[in-house]
């Protein structure tokens, strides 16, 4: 996706990165640009040589002294051009190092919908590579850039003063090498930002090959057939050679073009030298020196040439940045109870996109258990997820303690309630880890109460390393229950009075099944609970039942009540009961046992 107009890549831009490290970018600058001039000495010295050694007698003396100045030029030239390095990498990472952190707080800070505008390739593109850029830039680019900006100066001005025909012969051949330039750039900027939308579609089609790799083995397909991929990675190659077609010629001439000023100036500088009016030391020192300027001219155009790709990739970086976070409420409102009422609420995921849920209502009372059912698709996830505002309603209101969720502070909020969904993501990290991130300054013992109650205990004490047993993409594998159970664990560490529950479907394994049950008894005891409710036990001993159906409250009441008149709960009560599970296929097949309703 190539920027907004508001995202427009602005040099501005790239001037506040390079501020944020200011004091260490100007020294590097600096340091970077007195090497880059100290380089030019050996080259004054070889000419003044020249004159030394043919006078007659030959002037050792000076030839010594120059031989000196030279070596001394080259030792400060190091020290500045590893000084320059320094603090360039230096200011660069720490940069990098603000950006990543500033980075990921905003995404934690903005709500889900900004995920939802944007592909987790995208995302990961300029977390990325737009990031690393930034490195290479501030680390490598500027620095080169500033120095291959003011020697080239410096050298022209010093030899337009020396001699002003052979300094204009150095630079005849730029104005062609500049065209063959221009020919080489025609339609370059439309051109990469084709390249950086397909990489972007390489990134998010890698990214889902990555993901889907179960499904993709179990249909048997090789990666050659997973369409977006292998296209993406062809149209890739297809754009290089494409480009190198177009516009390879042109760089080709602009390189043989920049290194060829000998052509001009051996000729003209031997009929200059011949003709009396240019000494032996200036005619060496151009036949040096000339070609060099236009070597700088082209280094700096390169240097240059990466602002605009970069300056784009900053562009992308500050639009995250800019993102309006999740409205975090100020002030001090706190909800009077643990109910949660869902007052005349609509919601649509995009706003251009299908209404989910129409004008619902219902209350939550404390300390009950409340369970939604419906259909598959009906919308009981999505009006789960309003509670804690993983979504913000687009129409109505949900409170919490009658107070709108949305106008309590984010943390009084969130400390209230706990969730357990289907999908339970572990991170990285220990056991212990993974249980403390519902409440950091937990004990042992209240870990060890928290997994006994949640039937977790048993299997953490036959992992290899216990609590300290790693967990995550790379570490021990749990089964689905198990992280059911440690999930139940974490939700009883941080001991919010309502819970949110996604009821997984039941277990293949019945002893299993019954342990999470036990578990999640313990869990709800005495909490307001809001269950998406898959099992008949969970929905017959519910004290309220709320049905939903296409987005709409059906029907609420007790199991016997609803029972006795709604005919869409009787169906789904049907099918369950067939298929001993509650799969909620919106048909009267028997639908098929384990189906995730
Ligand atoms: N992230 C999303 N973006 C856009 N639409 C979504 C998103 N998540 C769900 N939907 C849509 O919202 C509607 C309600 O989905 P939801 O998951 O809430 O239903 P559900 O009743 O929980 O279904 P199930 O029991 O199958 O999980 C569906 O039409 C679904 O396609």
């Amino acid at each position: 996706m190539g920027p907004s107009e508001s995202e427009r890549p602005t040099l501005k831009g790239l001037t506040r990165l390079l501020a944020m490290e200011g004091r260490l970018v100007t020294a590097a600058a600096l340091s970077a640009t007195a090497a880059a001039a100290l380089a030019l000495v050996p080259f004054f010295v070889v000419a003044r040589m020249a004159t030394a050694i043919y006078a007659t007698p030959p002037d050792l003396g000076t030839v010594r002294s120059l031989a000196l100045v030279a070596a001394v030029a080259l030792a400060l030239r190091y020290v500045l051009v590893a000084g320059a390095n320094v603090l360039a990498h230096v200011a660069a990472f720490r940069t990098l190092h603000a950006l990543r952190l500033a980075l990921a707080k905003k995404l934690g800070a903005v709500p889900l919908s900004f995920f939802g505008r944007r592909s987790a390739g995208e995302l990961r593109k300029t977390l990325m590579d737009d990031v690393s850029q930034i490195e290479v830039f501030v680390a490598h680019h500027f620095p080169d850039a500033v120095a291959a900006s003011v020697v080239p100066i410096a050298t022209a001005i010093a030899l337009l003063w020396i001699d002003w025909r052979m300094a204009l012969a150095s630079i005849a051949m730029a104005p062609l090498a500049v065209g063959a330039m221009a020919v080489a750039m025609r339609g370059a900027g439309a051109a990469h930002e084709q390249w950086n939308e397909i990489q972007s579609r390489t990134n998010r089609s890698l990214l889902e090959y990555l993901r889907g790799i179960q499904v993709i083995k179990t249909f048997g397909l090789s990666a050659q057939r997973f369409g977006e991929l292998s296209r993406s990675i062809e149209e890739g190659l297809a754009w290089m050679e494409g480009f190198m077609r177009t516009n390879g010629r042109g760089y080709g001439a602009f390189g043989a073009l920049i290194g060829s000023s000998l052509v001009v100036l051996v000729p003209l500088g031997g009929a200059l030298y011949a003709g009396g009016t240019l000494s032996l030391d200036s005619f060496v020192l151009f036949l040096v020196l000339g070609p060099q300027l236009l070597m700088s001219l082209m280094r700096l155009m390169f240097a240059w040439g990466n602002v605009e790709r970069i300056e784009a990739g900053n562009a992308r970086i500050q639009a995250i940045l800019a993102a309006p976070d999740l409205e975090n409420a100020p002030g001090t409102a706190r909800p009077a109870h643990d109910g949660i009422a869902f007052r005349g609420v609509g919601f649509r995921y995009d706003d251009d996109g299908p209404e989910v849920l129409h004008d619902v209502s219902f209350e939550v009372p404390a300390g009950k258990v409340t369970a939604l059912v419906g259909p598959s698709g009906a919308g009981k996830t999505t009006l789960v997820r309003l509670v804690p505002r993983l979504w913000d309603t687009t129409s109505g209101a949900v409170e919490l303690g009658g107070v709108d969720v949305r106008a309590l502070p984010l943390d009084a909020l969130l400390s209230r309630v706990s969730m357990v969904f289907q999908d339970v993501f572990l991170f990285h990290g220990t056991v212990r880890d993974n249980l403390r991130l519902a409440r950091p300054d937990a004990t042992d013992a209240e870990i060890d109460a928290a997994c006994r109650a949640a039937r977790a205990y048993d299997f953490i004490q036959a992992l290899p390393q216990r609590y300290d047993t790693l967990l995550g993409e790379r570490g021990a594998r749990l089964s689905g229950g198990e992280k059911q159970r440690l999930s139940i664990a974490r939700a009883l560490l941080k001991d919010a009075p309502v819970l949110l529950l996604d009821e997984a479907t039941a277990f293949a394994d019945p002893e299993n099944e019954a342990r999470i049950q036990e578990a999640l008894s313990e869990l709800c005891a005495g909490r307001t609970v809001l269950v998406v409710a898959h099992r008949l036990s969970t929905v017959a001993t519910a004290d309220h039942i709320v049905v939903l159906d296409d987005g709409r409250v059906s029907d609420r009441g007790t199991h016997e009540e609803l029972l006795a008149r709604c005919a869409l709960y009787q169906r789904l009560w049907k099918s369950h009961t067939d298929a001993l599970d509650w799969s909620l296929g919106d048909t009267d097949e028997p639908p098929v046992a384990q189906e995730v309703a």
